[in-house]
């Protein structure tokens, strides 16, 4: 038996849906979302987005070639250059100021599920830390393309929220998304069951920290 980063999914299969499906991001593409839900989502994906890129500094020193290191790079280049300097202007247009990021207090959906990827990556080998990362990059490129697939989205002008689409389904953010999964295939390949059982928890705690960001940003939650 070899494994691949789909069996994780078909794996979690209900939580993943919920994850991808979630009624934030239907509001989101169909632009019917509450402005003061997703500005707080925003703020506290600014604070998200500092730990994750701390999680693949972690995986660039828990690498023992070349190539891991690359991949955690790679990682680290998709946060850093692309979704943050987005974010920041991203944030402005929406009336979020860099000193009010600054000073933003941490949600606790948003410690819960930085912490708990830092947590195992640290924990666990390097294999763990991304299988704890891929809901996220992994993630979000899927939920680009399922907006995309589905009729109710609303793309354009007719959207307020059509820019963050358009990050997600961006060739560089695919391609990351792709290196990751490719990364993932490679590694999981060689695993035994009982491995493949420890990271099919990660993943699904990972994907279920995911489901509680949304809904963090749904209710206001801090
Ligand atoms: C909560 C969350 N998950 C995933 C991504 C994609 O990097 C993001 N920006 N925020």
């Amino acid at each position: 038996m070899t494994y691949r980063f789909s069996d994780l999914v078909t794996a979690c299969e209900g939580d993943w849906r919920t994850y991808i499906e979630h009624e934030f991001v239907r509001a989101l593409g169909e632009g019917a979302l509450e402005e003061e839900a997703f500005r707080h989502y925003l703020k506290q994906d600014y604070l998200f987005l500092i730990h994750f890129a701390r999680a693949y500094a972690l995986a660039a020193y828990k690498s023992r070639t070349l190539e891991d290191l690359r991949q955690a790079h790679e990682g680290l280049k998709a946060i850093v250059d692309l979704e943050m300097g987005l974010h920041v202007d991203y944030c402005r247009e929406w009336g979020i100021s860099e000193e009010d990021l600054a000073a933003l207090p941490e949600a606790r959906a948003t410690m819960a599920y930085t912490r708990y990827v830092l947590d195992t990556g640290n924990r666990g080998d390097l294999l763990d830390l991304h299988v704890a990362l891929a809901p996220c990059l992994v993630g979000y490129g899927e939920i680009a393309n399922w907006l995309n697939g589905r009729p109710e989205t609303v793309r354009g002008k007719g959207n307020p929220y059509d820019a963050w689409i358009a990050m997600y389904e961006s060739d560089e953010f695919q391609a990351a998304m792709r290196a990751e999964r490719d990364w993932l295939d490679a590694r999981l390949a060689d695993v035994t069951p009982a491995r493949f059982a420890e990271l099919t928890q990660v993943f699904r705690d990972a994907t279920r920290l995911e489901i509680d960001f949304w809904q963090m940003g749904l209710d206001r939650a801090d």
